[in-house]
């Protein structure tokens, strides 16, 4: 298994109370898999992934991220986890506007320090993975949504996750360029065998996904293995 969410559960500030956003969550998603996430808003979907990336700590349970249980590393030490094994993609692309498609995808490994060619060769890999190999000298302004949100998606496999996380990618998008996207995510999850966990409103276009598992106040409902 490549990610393990194990009892968890997270609760937040609520007045003089707590708000229970994740309650005894348990979900295991195996590599080249996909798990969709979906559920009404405030049902926890976003708390969920956040504590997958190890963003935010549950208060009980245990995440683990390719065989690595977290919950003792330090702050450094998940941040060098999310960096090397976790792949994220956001709702909005994030694009920074005044670089090409090829650039965004630089930007995120040579913080990693690789050699430059080492880089531009990947990133050329990952754009033409998504379709986007002749856009890749494009800025996000001469790009489409659905093109800009390929480019979202190249970039965050740039570190070849484990892990990929991704927040209700086709919001933006009309029904045929979402549907492309969804298609693009679980074709990527199986060649690369990410364990991927997709959260959405929508449950149009998830006949792919692995396991379809429903959010509602905080649980979530996973169907039994087949
Ligand atoms: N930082 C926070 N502090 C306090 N409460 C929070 C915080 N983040 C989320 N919540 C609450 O936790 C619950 C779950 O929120 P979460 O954002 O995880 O749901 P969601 O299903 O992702 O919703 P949406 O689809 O609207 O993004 C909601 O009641 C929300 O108001």
């Amino acid at each position: 298994m490549t990610l393990t969410l194990d009892t968890v559960t997270l609760t937040y500030q609520d007045g003089d109370g707590r708000l229970t956003a994740l309650d005894r969550v348990a979900l295991d998603v195996p590599a080249g898999t996909m798990a969709a996430i979906v559920g009404p808003s405030g049902s926890g979907k976003s708390s969920l992934l956040a504590v997958a990336a190890t963003l935010v700590t549950p208060d009980s349970g245990q995440v683990l991220v390719a065989g690595t249980s977290t919950g003792e590393l330090s702050r450094a030490e998940k941040s060098a986890l999310r960096r090397e094994r976790v792949g994220i993609v956001f709702q909005q692309p994030n694009l920074l506007p005044s670089l090409t498609s090829a650039e965004q995808l630089h930007v995120m490994a040579h913080m990693d320090g690789r050699k430059p060619r080492q880089v531009r060769d990947r990133a050329h890999e990952l754009l033409a993975a998504v379709g986007l190999a002749d856009k890749a000298d494009r800025r996000p302004h001469q790009l489409s949504g659905g093109q800009r949100q390929r480019v979202n998606i190249a970039r965050a496999l740039m570190n070849d996750p484990d892990v990929l996380l991704v927040d209700e990618p086709t919001s933006a998008l009309d029904h045929e360029r979402g549907a492309a996207v969804l298609d693009l995510i679980v074709r990527l999850t199986r060649e690369r065998g990410t364990a991927t966990v997709l959260v959405t409103h929508d449950r149009a276009h998830l006949t792919e996904a692995d396991q379809v598992c429903e959010m509602t106040d905080g649980r979530l409902y996973v169907p039994a293995a087949a």
